[in-house]
């Protein structure tokens, strides 16, 4: 790993954790060509500054830092989605896929205003899909006019709609996702509330959404954000956030051809404690417990989206 976090002419959100130094080696050896496929890049703001419209305002976490991390861990490549601090302005993604050598892909954020040249320099630069946040801490409302439009207009070009939202609000949003008109990415499994049995009414919806959705794949990633029991990954544990395990195996299990794993790094807005990176890696195997599980979440599922001419 290289350097730590520098915060350039901004001042970051009070009580913002910055990402892990010194990251331990997983235990768990990734397989070859494995993607990190949910991961974000801060700034630098001195270069890219953070969004007037940003709900927070993090340390840098540049893309050297996350190729760093990258290697270490020992991914071959990233997913790179366009953080919620830089709105709509995506030139710091697209900066981190140019200087990727191919290594990595993007979500975007656009508006409707975006031409049909700019979604085409972005198709170049290595962006394969526009997210859509729903969570209200994070973003301001964006008419589902607007969405339907934006999923419209990038459905032809190959690319598929990241969805971010909180589990008590996909029934008030099911009928609009039903609408996309392209393959649907859920990030960090649609935020369950992990206190919750995993076999009750909130995630089995989940998973009705899912089975009755065949375009619909989810991101097992974020047991650090969702869990409420611990333990962390920290200090040597291996065997972290034991909560949210069911949840993500129950999906890992029943849709294997769908779901994605990604670190988060630099992991935004946690408040508890900031995850060491090696250890969250050695999570995966506790939710894709054979080989066969492993190589589809890690390896065939993100390579046949976001490199299908290489899968
Ligand atoms: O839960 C979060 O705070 C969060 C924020 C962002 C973002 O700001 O883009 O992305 C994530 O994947 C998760």
């Amino acid at each position: 790993m290289s350097g730590k976090p520098t915060t350039g002419p901004f001042e970051k959100t009070p009580g913002w954790l910055d990402w892990y130094t010194g990251p331990s080696k997983p235990q768990f050896q990734l397989p070859p060509n494995a993607v990190d496929a949910h991961c974000h890049v801060f700034g630098p703001g001195a270069q890219f500054p953070y969004a007037p419209e940003r709900k927070y305002t993090p340390c840098d976490a540049s893309a050297e830092q996350l190729f760093a991390l990258r290697d270490h861990l020992g991914f071959a490549k990233n997913v790179i989605v366009q953080a919620t601090c830089h709105g709509a302005d995506n030139r710091a993604l697209v900066d981190a896929l140019k200087r990727s050598n191919g290594k990595a892909k993007g979500v975007a954020t656009v508006k409707r205003s975006i031409s049909d040249q700019e979604l085409q320099d972005l198709h170049a630069a290595g962006v394969r899909g526009v997210r859509f946040n729903f969570v209200k801490r994070l973003v301001d409302f964006t008419p589902k006019d607007e969405l339907l439009e934006i999923a419209g207009r990038i459905a032809p070009l190959g690319w598929h709609v990241v969805i971010y939202f909180e589990a008590v609000d996909l029934p008030e949003l099911w009928d609009f996702f039903s609408a996309l008109p392209t393959t649907v990415v859920v990030d960090h499994m649609g935020r369950p509330d992990v206190t919750k049995p995993v076999d009750g009414p909130e995630f089995e919806l989940f998973l009705k959404f899912m089975r009755e959705h065949t375009n619909v794949w989810s991101k097992v990633s974020c047991p650090e954000r969702l869990s409420v029991a611990g333990p962390p990954a920290l200090n040597g544990e291996r065997n972290a956030y034991r909560d949210v395990v069911p949840f993500a195996r129950k999906i890992v299990e029943t849709f294997p051809d769908r779901v994605l794993w990604g670190t988060d790094w630099p992991h935004p807005n946690l408040k508890g404690h900031m995850p060491d990176d090696g250890l969250l890696v050695d999570y995966i195997p506790h939710i894709a417990v054979t080989k066969e599980l492993q190589q589809k979440l890690l390896v065939d599922n993100p390579n046949r989206l976001y490199w299908p001419n290489e899968a």
